[in-house]
């Protein structure tokens, strides 16, 4: 039985589509929103639905064999798990973001507002710029108009939010996308059937490409 942690919310759907697609698949899981865990023994799989930031805290510890994560996550928490595949899904950037017009004169320490803080403060630490980090939870664009913030450090896709808040990127730090990601116990217990899976989601990716 292989253990799957999918991302609940705007991934999940279409990460559930290429686990099917690839050979995993468990009737019924799209059409049900409340039950969290479904399992199909005929494809030996349990899958269970996680808030997208706790998947790779369940791969890490065991609970899950694989999972998928957005690369901001693994990023912020570096947790110890097998990164196996760049899924090419959920594709957006990290950025830093300021109400138009602003200016850093560096007269006191930024004021950054995130839910990536080990990510920011890595990104301005190799800038040598002193921050003063304002940790949130989301709606991050609301905070240099609340005179929370000077800037925030969050992800853009469309870029839709920061316009309708009166920001714009004045830099990216780096591309984002979803990744799958294996607890590293279970990849040398259930070699097999990981790589199986790995092997059909690629071959999917390079004809999505074709
Ligand atoms: N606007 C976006 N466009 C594309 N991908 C995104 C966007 N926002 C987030 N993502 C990616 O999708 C993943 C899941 O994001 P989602 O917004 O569904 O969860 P979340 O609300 O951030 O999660 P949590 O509630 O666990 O903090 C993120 O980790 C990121 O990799
Ligand atoms: O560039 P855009 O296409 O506008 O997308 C970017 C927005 O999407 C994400 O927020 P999400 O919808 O996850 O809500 P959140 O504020 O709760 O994080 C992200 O944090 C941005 O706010």
């Amino acid at each position: 039985m292989l253990n799957i942690a999918l991302p609940k919310g705007r991934l999940g759907r279409i990460v559930y589509k290429q686990f099917e697609q690839a050979g995993f698949p468990c009737p019924g899981i799209l059409e049900d929103n409340r039950t969290l865990v479904f399992e199909y023994p005929p494809a030996k799989v349990r899958y269970f639905w996680a808030k997208p930031s706790d998947v790779a805290t369940y791969v890490s510890r065991g609970s899950a064999d694989i999972g998928v994560a957005g690369k901001d996550i693994l990023l912020e928490y570096e947790p110890a798990v097998y990164e196996l595949l760049d899924l090419g899904i959920g594709a957006c950037r990290m950025a830093v973001a300021a109400p138009t017009g602003f200016l850093d004169d560096g007269s006191r320490p930024l004021r950054v507002a995130t839910k990536f803080a080990n990510i920011a403060a890595g990104y301005y630490a190799s800038r040598r710029r002193d921050i003063d980090i304002i940790r949130l939870n989301g709606s991050i664009e609301i905070a240099p108009l609340l005179g929370l913030s000077d800037v925030i450090v969050d992800i853009v896709e469309t870029g839709k939010t920061l316009k309708e808040n009166r920001l714009e990127v004045i830099d990216t730090l780096l591309p984002i996308s979803a990744r799958l990601i294996a607890n590293q116990a279970a990849f040398q217990f259930k070699y097999l059937q990981i790589q199986k899976i790995v092997q059909q989601l690629s071959l999917q990716k390079k004809e999505e490409h074709l």
